[in-house]
């Protein structure tokens, strides 16, 4: 018999309402307690950790974030709190931003032993890859570490400081085909960076290269990877509302339309199979016997991977490594047509080191300071990770200027404060290569010797950084060996103006389109262009090759 029955076979129907009643009021009252007890433990924990704007309860500060670029407003918050760091509550979970260079030195990189895991990530990760990428992995037992460190050093093996010194030869022609293709279509320049970056690690993982914007590769694997990158910023619309509400990602996805877009239905695992199915094509392709997939074929009974880890380890290198590389190349283009007389001091020492015959290559490096100053500038005016990637998270409780920071906060880096933060960087705005020249009156001290922090810090510094030194190097060199970028002209012949601020809003930015001039600097430079572009093309060629694999259509076959 129900409950209900049996109350009201036993009393007057007015005392069964008053018992609804009563129930109704039981119930609310729990919630309302379990929210105050949940609360009380936010406000607590609020007193002790870096100060930050009053949370409200189960919500936090979500709803204060604004629509988009988060990042000014951290940064705003810890010049009106007068600290380094805050605290910003996504819903119930206290987030850390660090807005202060040397404050990201001493707990990211010299507490690097403590800050190496990564939080709980539940958009990005746990409906992603999961912990089966070391993008995500949650470091806090022996198990996950070793997993990690087995990844990782994977992944060195690909893209390490060592590994890469054997690409340059084709990471230097992949460069020329860029300046070749720059004279006859300049305007798509932003499609000529994405085909460089793609076709590097491509031939990197896969032993094939990327002739064509139009390859599927760029066009589909790319633009779903921006889209991915677009899930860690912080946000008070779906889906990274889930953030602050969890249990809604519990929901089935045919019942959650906030879940769109993310994971994939129960059993299936498309985007991962589709990588793992690349890697395993490339392991049958003769040829190439040095590319990274078939090294992880090889290791893959040794180290016990699994097809999933695979696929990320593969899938990593156009997540990671494409969108990254072009948008910085997109940046220093911006740069050079907002910043023009940074341009004179470049050409000068590229015309006395280089000359016209033939474009630089890496072993000018070390006669041309200049140039690697302008480089570092690139890196540091609008770094395109620009909140330092995905978080980290201490692997225990930890103090700091006798604030906690308690296990596993989401701890994150704001690069756009940090480079922009005027102690270091007098007028930040302003894109100004002599702040990294030697004994330059704009240079200030800054942690670390490279002089800035794009790539992040400690045990989970990038691990393309060096592949993306190097090539970042080498095309802005050439780029500015080679051509005028100027203002593009409007048809009554006026200078169309470019926005310096008018980025994109993912957690790798890039500017919006925008229209710039890009002429050879003389017929000289224009002729050892075209030779060296059909010089590489020849070279390249070993690399040509289709895959069988479309993301759109994958797993959709019978
Ligand atoms: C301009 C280009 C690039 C920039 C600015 C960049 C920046 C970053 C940043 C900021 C992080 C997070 C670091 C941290 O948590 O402290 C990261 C992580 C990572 N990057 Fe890059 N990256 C670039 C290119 C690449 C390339 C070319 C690859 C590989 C081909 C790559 C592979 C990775 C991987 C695997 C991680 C995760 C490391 C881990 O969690 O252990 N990145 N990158």
């Amino acid at each position: 018999m129900a409950i209900s029955e049996l109350v009201s076979g036993i009393l007057p129907s007015s005392s069964t309402h008053i018992t609804a009643t009563n129930m109704l009021v039981l119930v609310l009252s729990i919630a309302g307690l379990a929210v105050l007890i949940d609360y009380a433990r936010m406000l607590n924990l609020r007193r002790k950790m870096p100060p930050g704007p009053m949370p409200w309860p189960i919500i936090g500060n979500t709803f204060q974030l604004p629509d988009n670029k988060p990042w000014f407003y951290f940064e705003e918050l810890s010049k009106k709190y007068e600290v380094p760091l805050i605290t910003y509550w996504i819903g119930r979970n206290p987030t850390v931003w660090i807005n202060d260079a040397w404050t990201a030195s001493e707990l990211l990189e010299k507490r690097a032993g403590i800050y190496c895991s990564r939080p709980r990530m539940l958009v990005f990760a746990e409906l992603g890859s999961g912990q089966n990428n070391l993008v995500n992995m949650i470091t806090t037992t022996p198990e996950a570490r070793d997993r990690w460190r087995v990844q990782r050093k994977i992944t060195h093996h690909g893209v390490g400081i060592q590994q890469v010194r054997r690409y340059r030869e084709f990471q230097n022609d992949e460069s020329k085909v860029v300046a070749f293709d720059l004279l006859t279509a300049p305007e798509q320049f932003v499609a000529h960076f994405e085909r460089y970056a793609t076709s590097v690690v491509s031939i990197i993982g896969f032993g094939r290269r990327v002739a064509r914007s139009e390859d599927p590769i760029i066009t589909e694997v790319i633009k779903v990877m921006q889209r991915a990158a677009e899930l860690n910023v912080p946000g008070k619309t779906f889906p990274m509302l889930l953030e602050t509400f969890p249990l809604l990602a519990k929901v089935p996805t045919k019942y959650a339309p906030w879940k769109h877009g993310l994971g994939g239905k129960r059993g299936s695992h498309r985007g991962h199979d589709f990588f793992y199915s690349l890697a395993a094509e490339a392991n049958e392709n003769p040829g190439h016997e040095d590319c990274y997939s078939k090294h992880i074929f090889k290791e893959q009974e040794k180290l016990g991977l699994r097809p999933q880890e695979i696929s990320a380890l593969t899938g990593n290198l156009f997540g990671a490594g494409s969108d990254t590389s072009s948008s910085t190349l997109v940046t220093a283009i911006l740069a050079m047509r907002a910043f023009p007389e940074t341009l004179i001091p470049a050409w000068e020492e590229l015309d006395r080191v280089v000359g016209s015959d033939r474009s630089p290559t890496f072993e000018d490096d070390v006669n041309l300071p200049y140039m690697r100053a302008f480089v570092k500038e690139v890196f540091r005016w609008r770094s395109v990770a620009i909140i330092g990637g995905q978080p980290h998270a201490p692997v225990q409780d930890d103090y700091y200027k006798g604030w906690l920071i308690p296990k596993l906060t989401w701890v994150q880096g704001n690069i756009w404060a940090i480079h922009h933060h005027d102690r270091e960087f007098p007028e930040p705005d302003r894109f100004n290569p002599m702040r990294f020249m030697k004994d330059s009156p704009d240079a200030r001290p800054f942690p670390g010797e490279r002089g800035y922090m794009t790539f992040g810090w400690g045990r989970r510094v990038c691990s393309g950084q060096a592949l993306a030194e190097q090539g970042t190097w080498l095309t802005v060199a050439r780029l500015i060996w080679g051509f005028r970028i100027e203002a593009a002209l409007d048809k009554d012949g006026k200078a169309i103006p470019v926005d310096i601020l008018d980025y994109t809003n993912g957690l790798n930015w890039r500017p919006q389109p925008f229209k710039v001039s890009i002429k050879p600097r003389s017929e000289s430079i224009r002729q050892a262009i075209v030779r060296e572009g059909e010089q590489a093309l020849a070279d390249l060629a070993q690399y040509e090759g289709e895959t069988q694999y479309r993301m759109s259509t994958f797993g959709k076959k019978t």
